[in-house]
Parts: structure tokens; C-alpha cells; sequence
């Protein structure tokens, strides 16, 4: 490692619920502008995982830091504030409001309490303006007036992405991003998610193989509440560990199924 401080870093991270520890000690360091899948299998810890660095819960024992400062055991939305920012499931859209204006509250949002009511006022233009960009750059910018529960599916994970990074913020947590979408609409998101993270950190959770593939340039294999590999795909692919442990069982059903 370098000297450059790591985007995000975990040490010795443990999340126990009641008897049962079920992150087992994980460290990490994500470089600024990496992306990471975070791979395993069912119940490995993922979610849990993601929760920790999110904010949701707070670990047993162990730091996770952000640009290195710990943020372990600080709310959600002051994690939020300090530059992490992790996608809202689709619930957290709002149905009756329109694209762009489910776009400028997630602008608005992300300003939160700094505000006073001038300031407010101020920066109400500057907001308009960063919802119409955007708008563009999720390619939501024809939908501009549709109310978000019209849109389809693979529109509103856009949106959902698009409020997501509103915020401006340089770390960037999908939770299968793609997940319920075709092949062709997974291809045009992967695509998308690369272009509109392009300089930020991003952590996905991620099933699917070819979405891990196609997005990542570092996996981080969970399994069973440790991360047993992180290193590029390529590696991870021929790692005997991982092939035991994950890898080669998965590969070999999604070929079975015509993947
Ligand atoms: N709040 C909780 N209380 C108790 N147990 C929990 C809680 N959250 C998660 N668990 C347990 O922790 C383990 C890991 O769950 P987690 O959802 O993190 O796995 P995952 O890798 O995301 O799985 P999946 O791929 O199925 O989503 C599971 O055994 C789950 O039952």
C-alpha cells in the first residue's frame, strides 16, 4: 500500500446479533475512484456489511473509515453528509412526485440542516440547475415531467441511482444495482453506472456474475462473515480459494442456466 489514504477502509470489522457473530473480522481498503463488486453467497454478510459501512448499524468491534475518519457508529445521515452515499430502494422513490422532482430533492436533501432559510432560497437555482444535469446523465431527461411510479422499472433504478449520487457524493454504495432487469436493460446500465460514477468510489452487492465482471475492478469475496479475496476479477477467478469456497458452484449454475 501506498501512502495515500483509502477511500473507505475497514479493520477487524465484527458484527455480532445476539450470540452469533456474523462479520467475522473483515478488513478492506478501497482506493478513491475503485470499483468493487462484493460477491458471495447467500447469507455470507453482504448486506450486513454494507449496513456497517452505511451507517444502519454499528459494528461489535473494529473502525470503518471514510478518507480516514472514522465514521463507525455514526448515523446514517452524517455518513451521508460526509461523502458516502447508498442507493434507496426503489420504496424510497417518490411515486407522485416527478422525475425531477424526485432529482431536486435528492439535491436538496443532500444540503440538508446547513440550511437556512435564504440560503435556501439561494440555492434553490443551483439545485433546479444540478437536477436538469442530472436528469441527462441518468438519460431521464425526456421523462422530465413523468411522475416516477409511471416510469418503468429500469427507469426507476436510474432514478434511484441518479438520486443516490445527487448529493455529489465520492463514495457510492449500489445494492444490485441491476437486479429484476434484462439482459440488454443490465448491459445499458452497467454502462451507465461506469459513466456516472466515472472519479468515485463505488461498492456494489452483486449476484450476478456478469454484472461482477463487467463492472468491477476489484471483487471482494464474503464468505461466511470474512472476506476471503479481494483483488481484480481475473485473480479472484483463478483464486483456488475462492473456486472452493464460491466461485466455481456459482459459474458453473449460471452456465447451466444459459447464462
Ligand atoms: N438484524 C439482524 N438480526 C439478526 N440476524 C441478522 C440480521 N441481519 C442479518 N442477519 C443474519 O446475518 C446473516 C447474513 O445476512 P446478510 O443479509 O448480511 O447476508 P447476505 O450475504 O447479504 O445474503 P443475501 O445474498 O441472501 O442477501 C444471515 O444469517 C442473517 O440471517
Amino acid at each position: 500500500m501506498t501512502g495515500t489514504t483509502p477511500a473507505l477502509e475497514l479493520k477487524d470489522v465484527r458484527k455480532s446479533f445476539g450470540r452469533t457473530e456474523i462479520i467475522r473480522g473483515c478488513n478492506l481498503q478501497v482506493a478513491a475512484g475503485e470499483r468493487v463488486a462484493v460477491i458471495g453467497p447467500n447469507g455470507a454478510g453482504k448486506s450486513t456489511l454494507f449496513n456497517l459501512v452505511s451507517g444502519r448499524f454499528a459494528p461489535t468491534s473494529g473502525q470503518v473509515l471514510l478518507h480516514g475518519q472514522r465514521i463507525d457508529g455514526k448515523k446514517p445521515f452524517e455518513i451521508n453528509r460526509l461523502g458516502l452515499s447508498r442507493s434507496f430502494q426503489i420504496t424510497n422513490i417518490f411515486p407522485k412526485l416527478s422525475v425531477f422532482e424526485n432529482l431536486r430533492c435528492g439535491v436538496l436533501w443532500s444540503l440538508g440542516y446547513k440550511y437556512t432559510f435564504l440560503r435556501f432560497l439561494a440555492d434553490l437555482h443551483d439545485a433546479n440547475e444540478r437536477a436538469e444535469q442530472l436528469m441527462e446523465r441518468i438519460r431521464l431527461h425526456k421523462k422530465r415531467d413523468v411522475l416516477a411510479g409511471n416510469l418503468t422499472y429500469a427507469e426507476q433504478r436510474a432514478l434511484e441511482v441518479g438520486i443516490t449520487i445527487a448529493g455529489g457524493a465520492s463514495v457510492i454504495l449500489l445494492d444490485e444495482p441491476t437486479a429484476g432487469m434484462s439482459r440488454e436493460e443490465t448491459r445499458r446500465f452497467i454502462d451507465l453506472i461506469k459513466e456516472v460514477t466515472v472519479g468515485k468510489t463505488l461498492l456494489t452487492v452483486e449476484h450476478d456474475m456478469g454484472v461482477v465482471f463487467g463492472l468491477a475492478d476489484k471483487i471482494a469475496v464474503v464468505v461466511y462473515g470474512e472476506i476471503i479475496a479481494f483483488d481484480t476479477p481475473e485473480r479472484v477467478r483463478a483464486n483456488q480459494k475462492v473456486q472452493e469456497a464460491y466461485l466455481g458452484s456459482v459459474v458453473a449454475a449460471q452456465q447451466e442456466g444459459g447464462h
